[in-house]
């Protein structure tokens, strides 16, 4: 095993992966990463199923080591996880169901050690920040797909850490709630300069999020290509009858239509 040299990463890089390999045993999952996120960007990750998205979050988050290359946050090399600076919202929300809207919310500044009387406060404020404030005493079982999704968001916003990982928060939701709630998602993060990067099936919601996408070949998922997004923000629904997105989701789907006969 290659230990992680001192990355030697971009100046302005905030994360950074250089040649990581990662492997559950013998499955190679993704091969030769290597990418820069700079502080404040959105960064996504598309690529088809298998292809080692997760595990390249997962590796960030410090819950996967790299067998091979070095990952570094703020120009140190990730051990482990550190949930000071990086949380996360999974596929599967893993909201409590015995636990009301509220406390969901409050329990990630329990685990952070926040005082209690400060937790209902920030909870609060989560919630209302996603446009849940009048039913934060709901159980999960009482809020819709959607609701559950902003709660799992109003969660990992609570925190400090200014790193968030997104794998495919989205996914149980269809591509119009998906995209205004990404673009409600987008305008809060720009407003806390929050860094992210966000794993997602969906080309358009990555053009419409991202400030660069990184697409992923199939297992052992390498990189393809890393491109830039034309496009200003803030970003509006209206963007998405321009001609520049449309090119750009076309170029994104080619890229990944041209893996797939490459590889069958
Ligand atoms: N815990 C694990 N143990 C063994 N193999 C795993 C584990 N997690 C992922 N893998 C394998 O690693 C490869 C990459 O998985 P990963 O979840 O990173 O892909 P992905 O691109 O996120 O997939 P999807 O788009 O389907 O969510 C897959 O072949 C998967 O089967």
């Amino acid at each position: 095993m290659t230990m992680a040299l001192d990355a030697p990463t971009a100046t302005d890089a905030l994360i950074s992966l250089r040649d990581v390999t990662l492997a559950y045993g013998d499955v190679v999952a993704a091969k030769d990463i290597t990418f820069d996120v700079r502080p404040g960007e959105f960064v996504s990750l598309i690529g088809p199923s298998g292809c080692g998205k997760s595990s390249a979050l997962r590796a960030i988050g410090g819950l996967l080591d790299a067998n091979v290359g070095s990952v570094a946050v703020d120009g140190t090399t990730v051990t482990g996880p550190r949930p000071q600076e990086i949380s996360y919202v999974f596929q599967d929300l893993a909201l409590y169901p015995w636990r009301s809207a509220l406390r969901n919310v409050e329990i990630a500044l329990q685990f952070a050690g926040v005082p209690r009387r400060e937790r209902k406060e920030r909870a609060m404020d989560a919630l209302r920040r996603v446009g849940l404030g009048d039913v934060t005493e709901r159980m999960p079982s009482q809020l819709s797909g959607g609701m559950r999704q902003r709660v799992a968001i109003a969660r990992a916003l609570v925190s400090d850490a200014r790193i968030l990982l997104l794998d495919e928060p989205f996914a149980a939701l269809d591509e119009q709630s998906r995209l205004s709630i990404g673009a409600q998602l987008v305008r809060i993060l720009e407003e806390e300069g929050k860094t992210v990067v966000f794993v997602t099936h969906s080309l358009a919601e990555a053009a419409f999020l991202s400030d660069r996408v990184v697409v992923m070949g199939p297992r052992p998922g390498v990189i393809r290509e890393v491109i830039d997004v034309p496009l200003e923000r803030p970003r509006h629904a209206s963007l998405m009858r321009d001609p520049v997105f449309h090119d750009l989701t076309d170029r994104l789907s080619a890229l990944l239509i041209d893996d797939s006969q490459a590889h069958s």
